[in-house]
């Protein structure tokens, strides 16, 4: 039984690694990086101002141009705190090497779309720490680093649902990197489709912007990451938590 939502929006600051520094993107697309330097300073920056998760992507192994496995192992290993992993878990060997860092849970992408069988056969094994990233344009997802189309969001939705996924990471790919606000209506939208939590990804600009989110706490939304904005210095981590307590 899915517990219901209460409480304090969870706020997962994130370190996307590209060729071994952490970088952001817009609307995802390879070769549209800022570098911010070390992944593995930013994490545990975010970690001594009060960060309960860490969302830790590895983008060379989401695109397919290698992996940062090694130190995205080092950081997952130097965290105290919660991390969620994404990027390139795709099969066993990926979903092991990921799961042997020691991380909370991993987000799958493109293996949702891809090889469905596989997904619901871990999803039976490993429960909640396997989340699904729903990483959309319109109502359309993309996999492959979101590269490629891969069929209906809420289609897709319905069968992660029927095969007892426990939780989503929701991306608007045009929100993502642009600090151009949520896409809340996405979100409300999703949280209607499913009883499972829902985690706000891409867009987050302002501490008004989380206080939106927060007050989506009761439909269904669990967390919003935030990459950008924290690294453009829109907000202090410090604040965006004070911000979402008072909510
Ligand atoms: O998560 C992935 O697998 C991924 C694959 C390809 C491109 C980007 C990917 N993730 C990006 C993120 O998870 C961002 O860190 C997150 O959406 C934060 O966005 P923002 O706050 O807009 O910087």
């Amino acid at each position: 039984m899915t517990v219901p939502p209460s409480g304090t929006l969870e706020l997962l600051p994130a370190v996307d690694v590209r060729d071994g520094q952490a970088v952001r993107l817009v609307h995802g697309e390879s070769g549209s990086e800022t570098s911010y330097g070390s992944p593995l300073q930013a994490a545990l920056a975010w970690q001594r101002a009060g960060a309960e998760w860490l969302h830790l992507v590895d983008l060379d192994a989401a695109f397919g141009t290698g992996d940062n496995r090694a130190l995205v192992r080092e950081v997952t290993e130097a965290m105290d705190i919660k991390v969620e992993l994404s990027g390139g878990i795709r099969d066993d060997a990926t979903l092991a090497a990921a799961l042997a860092t020691g991380c909370t849970r991993v987000n799958l992408g493109t293996a949702a779309l891809e090889t469905p069988e596989w997904v619901a056969k871990v999803i039976a094994e490993h429960g909640d720490k396997i989340a699904v990233g729903l990483d959309v344009r319109g109502t359309t997802l993309r996999g492959r680093g979101w590269t490629r189309d891969g069929g209906d969001l809420y289609e897709t939705l319905a069968r992660l649902d029927s095969e007892g996924c426990a939780r989503y990471v929701v991306t608007d790919i045009a929100k993502d990197g642009t600090l151009q606000g949520p896409n809340l209506e996405l979100l409300r939208n999703v949280c209607a489709a499913t009883d499972k939590p829902v985690v706000a990804s891409g867009g987050v600009s302002s501490l008004d912007d989380l206080r939106a989110l927060a007050g989506l706490v009761p439909a269904g939304v669990e967390g919003a990451i935030v990459g950008k904005a924290l690294y453009a210095k829109a907000f202090t981590l410090e604040e965006a938590l004070e911000a979402v307590a008072a909510v």
